[in-house]
């Protein structure tokens, strides 16, 4: 973004005189002064502490400008601040202000699982024919979402945006502010079930996307879920389906998957051979996804198939990376929950090696009372014949423990969370350069630190 001072100024209703600074230009926005591009706007942001005590760091490191809070007293009245209500609130308004003045085609993209893959698929085709901007990694709630319609260039054609919640309501505010031209949900699974109680109600949360959709919008819905299917029907915009079922709008038939690539036809294109370099046959759905988008866009299947060939997508969603020991690793350390355990399993157990399979889980979060049948069930996905090793993090993955200990003896092995330190010892000394070692836990376990300690 490019804007000076006296425009930002009347489009977040700044409170105080900002004339002395009218004409200074910020090019980003920022909520982290450790993070900042020089001419960024720096938006003091409350966390644990309270971002107006970084300010002045901002300024430090290149600042243009900052947001003040009218309850915070002013320090320095010398430096550029434009004091607000609350800088949130200003910052989703000039959010909104900023996507009005570029007025780009708006993919508005969620789901419990796929989000940040299908984001990322969907900007890749796009990138093809337009200039795309996309949420960076998986920045998509309340200050995600207006960060990255900020990150936007003056020429910016399309922005997909994903869209995260975990309550209800908040699909609902992030739609009514992008008011998406498409709006994209890849599926129902069981992600945050512990403020909802039910995929039920999940489904009715995700629906929120719908809120804030042109009237000319159309809403994009995986067709295997009759979560979704029975919701989309009673929409007042078109709504179309992709899936696996020869029912929906878009499907894949012939799909053949390896631990490194997809290949699949569809329907709509049967002369074409669809690749993707990527594994889990979750992600042919995820692809289809992103083809429907193209497709309402008018983009030239050749375009989208090259773009499908070699995407564009964020680190540590079901990614191989090179073990320190020679080991292939299969990293998915950014979150976690059921569909998803058991969508990699079965991805990573069709993974060939003359060396061991070892599984390392960490817990599932945010699942409510049912947790640890939750954690037990993941039994069913586990055969001595598939992966002989499996190492199990936190106080949840006990119960699968439990459930593996008679199958598995010795080798099944259990760490309290804050034991990570052990097990990745433990690893360490059992991996070899044959193996190959599926990695995945919900965020706040950080198992990316295990990750560090089976690379570097
Ligand atoms: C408010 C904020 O910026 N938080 C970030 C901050 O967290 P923390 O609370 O620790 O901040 P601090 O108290 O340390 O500092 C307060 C502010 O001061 C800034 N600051 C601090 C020190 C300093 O030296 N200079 C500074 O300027 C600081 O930046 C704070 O602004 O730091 C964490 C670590 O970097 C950040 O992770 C944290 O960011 C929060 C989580 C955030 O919301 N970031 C968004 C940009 C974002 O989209 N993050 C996504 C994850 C979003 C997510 O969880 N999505 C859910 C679904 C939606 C759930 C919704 N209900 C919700 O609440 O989010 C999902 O499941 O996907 C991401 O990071 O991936
Ligand atoms: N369509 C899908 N169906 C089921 N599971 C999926 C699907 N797509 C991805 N997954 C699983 O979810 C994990 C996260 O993928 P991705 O980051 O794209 O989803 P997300 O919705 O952004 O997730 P999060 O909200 O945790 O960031 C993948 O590594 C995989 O395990
Ligand atoms: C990323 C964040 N919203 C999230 O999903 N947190 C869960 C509970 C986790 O820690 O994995």
């Amino acid at each position: 973004m490019k804007m000076k001072l006296a425009e930002i100024a009347k489009a977040i209703n700044v409170k105080n005189d900002i004339t002395a600074w009218q004409d200074v230009e910020v090019s980003s926005v920022a909520f982290d002064s450790r993070a900042l591009d020089g001419g960024a706007l720096f938006v003091p942001l409350s966390g644990q502490q309270d971002g107006h005590e970084f300010v002045a760091s901002a300024f430090e490191h290149g600042a243009a400008a900052s947001l003040w809070a009218s309850d915070h007293e002013i320090i320095n009245q010398n430096q550029p601040l434009l004091v607000v209500d609350d800088p949130l609130t200003a910052l989703q308004e000039l959010g909104r202000y900023y996507l009005h003045k570029i007025n780009p085609i708006v993919v508005a993209v969620t789901g419990s699982n796929g989000k940040t893959t299908t984001k990322d698929m969907i900007a890749s085709i796009l990138s093809t024919q337009m200039n795309v901007t996309k949420t960076f990694e998986n920045f998509n709630n309340h200050i995600g979402v207006p960060v990255t319609l900020l990150n936007m260039e003056s020429n910016t054609e399309a922005v997909v945006v994903e869209m995260g919640m975990d309550h209800f309501g908040e699909l609902d505010d992030l739609s009514q502010l992008v008011t998406p031209d498409f709006a994209v949900i890849t599926m129902i699974g069981e992600a945050h079930i512990e403020f909802f109680g039910s995929r039920d109600k999940i489904a009715d949360a995700k629906m929120e996307i719908v809120n804030g959709l042109k009237e000319d919008g159309t809403l994009i819905f995986n067709g295997d879920e009759p979560l979704l299917t029975e919701r989309a029907e009673k929409i007042e915009q078109e709504s179309i389906d992709f899936g696996r079922q020869l029912n929906n709008n878009l499907y894949a038939t012939s799909v053949t998957t390896t631990a490194y690539s997809l290949e699949f036809v569809v329907n709509e294109w049967p002369e074409v051979t669809f690749q993707v370099p990527m594994i889990g046959e979750y992600n042919v759905t995820n692809a289809l996804a992103a083809l429907s988008v193209g497709k309402l866009l008018r983009v030239p299947v050749k375009q989208m198939k090259a773009a499908l060939s070699s995407p564009d997508i964020t680190r540590n969603r079901t990614e191989w990376i090179n073990g320190r020991a020679g080991e292939k690793i299969l990293s998915d350390v950014y979150n976690s929950n059921p569909t998803a355990v058991k969508e990699v399993l079965n991805a990573f157990s069709q993974a060939e090696t003359n060396g061991k399979r070892i599984v390392v889980l960490g817990d599932m979060l945010e699942l409510g009372e049912n947790s640890n049948e939750f954690h037990r069930e993941l039994a069913s996905s586990f055969d001595t014949s598939k992966f002989d090793e499996v190492f199990l993090l936190g106080h949840h993955m006990k119960a699968l423990y439990d459930a593996l200990e008679d199958s598995y003896h010795e080798h099944v092995h259990y760490f309290e969370a804050d034991d990570k330190s052990s097990m990745t010892a433990e690893l360490i000394s059992l991996v070899t350069k044959d193996d190959l070692v599926a990695i995945k836990a919900s965020h706040g376990l950080h198992l990316e630190t295990v990750l560090d300690g089976l690379t570097r």
